[in-house]
């Protein structure tokens, strides 16, 4: 019998909600100001589209102006240039998040790089990565490793301080600054990928363990210190076999549950908390532009 505390995402996230709505409530009432989130959805990929969808829904259940921009995949990239360009200079908009990935015809790197800074909520643009490379509290966070911090540090009463953490990925949206995050806590940080050699000793030395790989159930029991924290990012959709699909993480979660101190479920763990930070982002970025004070809620 496995005695692992199971970490409710989902309701961690609807309290992190909460306190979104409550901050927007006061933002409306003592500033006139009602933050607005632009999403851009480029192509019709179906998982993406639930995606947004949920997004959508829960900014409005917030209390702020969502704006949604979908855009066949065959735009040009000069196109979508130029939408993320006019959103720069709506005033209504705080917050861009343009949907990855782009088609192939489209750069990435460019179309992160146009967004303004301080209205990019992913948190990707380089400055945001260089912020948070030095530890500055200005920088714009990643809401799936800033999620997956906020429930940590829940579940350590607050501080990682010399923990041995082991991110398995090394991606530039979640890996990448999921390691970053950790360092700044103080904790001892490997990353490892698809190059790394013995992958599974190094998994098992780790107090932390962050999957965010892409492979339904990679990480088997025995890559896990008994005890250790486990935080599933993976979103994998599988077959089951009775010819139906299921979300499963990259944690294979039925034998892990059995030697983890904590685990985080997919669905149900990480993948709300990304929803949640991108609210609270929003009402950061909304807050900077306008120089005014985040209000602060219990
Ligand atoms: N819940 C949420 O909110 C979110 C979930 N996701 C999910 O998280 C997962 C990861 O996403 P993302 O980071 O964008 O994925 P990427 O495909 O961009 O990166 C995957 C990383 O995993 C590494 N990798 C691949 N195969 C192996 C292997 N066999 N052994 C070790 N490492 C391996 C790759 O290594 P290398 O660099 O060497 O190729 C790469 O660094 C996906 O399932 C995605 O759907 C993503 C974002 C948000
Ligand atoms: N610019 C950009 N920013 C992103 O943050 C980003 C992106 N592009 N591209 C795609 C990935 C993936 N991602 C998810 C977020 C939430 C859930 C989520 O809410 N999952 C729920 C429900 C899933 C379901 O049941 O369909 C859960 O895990 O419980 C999933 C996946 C964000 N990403
Ligand atoms: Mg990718």
């Amino acid at each position: 019998m496995s005695d692992a505390k199971i970490i409710d995402g989902k309701a961690f996230a609807q309290n992190v909600r909460k306190r979104v709505a409550k901050q927007v409530e006061e933002l409306k009432h003592y500033e006139n100001l009602t933050p607005g989130l632009a999403v851009v959805l480029v192509g019709e990929d179906p998982a993406s589209q639930v995606y947004v969808r949920n997004k959508v829904k829960q900014t409005e259940e917030c209390g702020m102006k969502s704006l949604e921009y979908r855009r066949d995949p065959d735009i040009s990239e000069q196109e979508l240039l130029t939408l993320v360009q006019s959103l720069n200079e709506n005033p209504e908009v705080h917050g861009i998040l343009v949907q990855l990935p782009l088609p192939k015809h489209i750069s990435e790197e460019k179309v992160i790089e146009a967004i303004a800074p301080e209205k990019d909520v992913d948190g990707f643009h380089v400055i945001n990565t260089g912020l948070l490379a030095t530890g500055s509290k200005d920088a714009m966070v990643p809401c799936t490793p800033l999620g997956c911090l906020m429930m940590l540090k829940d579940y350590f009463g607050g501080s990682l301080s010399g923990k041995r953490a082991v991110v398995v990925g090394r991606s530039n949206i979640v890996g990448k600054p999921m390691g970053a995050l950790l360092l700044n806590e103080s904790c001892t940080v490997t990353t490892v990928h698809s190059r790394t050699v013995d992958i599974e000793e190094e998994c098992r030395r780790a107090d932390i363990l962050v999957a965010a790989v892409g492979r339904a159930k990679m990480i088997k029991a025995d890559w896990v210190k008994p005890g250790a924290a486990v935080i599933d990012v993976g979103i994998n959709r599988i077959e089951t076999p009775d010819g139906k699909t299921k979300l499963v993480g990259d944690v294979d979660f039925d034998e892990v549950v059995e030697v983890a101190g904590a685990i985080t479920p997919v669905p149900g763990g990480v993948g709300p908390m990304t929803i949640a930070c991108l609210l609270a982002n929003t009402v950061t970025a909304a807050c900077r532009q306008n120089k005014i004070d985040e209000p602060k809620v219990d």
